[in-house]
């Protein structure tokens, strides 16, 4: 056992006194620390908390705030959310959860999460970027080393790409087949180099967590109480919804 390391914060100087740097690592940590062991200059113990730290800021609010969003939107509307489960139920059935491989046979609840993060703009804008050189953009001049920081919600909300914008319809990202109508003004993770790195992770947790509850519950609020639909202001870059509750019915 190594010796334990006072300046580490409890979790890593725990990992480091036990990882097994050729055998199974256990989780994120040691895969980390089996690939410093191999490689001494690729990070700092900094680096090393810094990317733990994205993991939760950058991976976990903006998933289940996202989740948080699509309850209410089902709740809201009922013919979606019955709609949705009628997929599950003739895609998936009730024997087993829901898989990713069913995604692509579920056009209906892909449509219906494209819609939340439309309308839920959980991350309402980038991250700040600088830009290297000069460049001219819609008209204007951006000098060099401005910095630059995209509104993604104003594109979300623009009808000129969403007719009746502040509508929650699923039915615009379908066509008349009823397949997947992709739309490139949809951009809830951003574009271009740097966007969302979590984005396939983040895409899979969303289908996954949806259908597996609403393949047995359904939701509604509690009788006679509506979500105002009001926004935690305390909540920085994400948008996070108040505090509500919810009823969970078996089905
Ligand atoms: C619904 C969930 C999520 C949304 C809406 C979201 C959205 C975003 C947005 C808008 C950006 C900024 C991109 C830019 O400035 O151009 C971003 C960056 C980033 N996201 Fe996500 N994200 C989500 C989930 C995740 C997850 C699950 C992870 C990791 C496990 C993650 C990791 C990151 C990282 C590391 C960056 C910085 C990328 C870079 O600067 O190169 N995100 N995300």
């Amino acid at each position: 056992r190594k010796t334990s390391n006072k300046n580490l914060p409890p979790a890593l100087d725990e990992h480091e006194q036990t990882v097994d740097l050729n055998g199974e690592p256990r989780d994120y940590i040691d895969c980390m620390l089996q690939e410093r062991s191999r490689n001494p200059q690729l990070f700092t113990n900094r680096h090393m908390i810094r990317s733990i730290l994205d993991l939760f800021l950058a991976g976990h609010d903006t998933t289940a705030v996202t989740i948080e969003w699509a309850f209410i939107y089902l709740c809201q509307h009922p013919e979606v959310q019955r709609k949705v489960r009628e997929e599950i139920t003739n895609v998936v059935g009730k024997e087993r959860p829901p898989a990713l491989s069913d995604r692509t046979r579920m056009p209906y609840t892909e449509a219906f999460i494209m819609e939340t993060q439309r309308v839920a703009n959980t991350v309402p804008t980038g991250v700040e970027h600088v830009t290297r050189e000069e460049i001219q953009l819609g008209g204007y001049t951006i000098p060099r080393g401005a910095q630059v920081i995209s509104l993604l919600m104003a594109v979300h909300m623009d009808e000129k790409h969403f007719p009746e914008p502040e509508v929650f319809r699923p039915e615009r990202f379908l066509d008349d087949q009823g397949r997947v109508k992709p739309n490139r003004a949809l951009m809830p993770f951003s574009v271009g180099k740097r966007s969302c790195l979590g984005e396939a992770l983040a895409r899979a947790e969303l289908f996954l967590f949806v259908t597996a509850l609403l393949q047995r519950y359904s939701l509604r609020f509690p009788d006679g109480l509506d979500h105002d639909l009001s926004c935690n202001q305390k909540k920085m870059l994400v948008r996070e919804p108040s505090p509500y509750e919810l009823v969970l019915e078996r089905v």
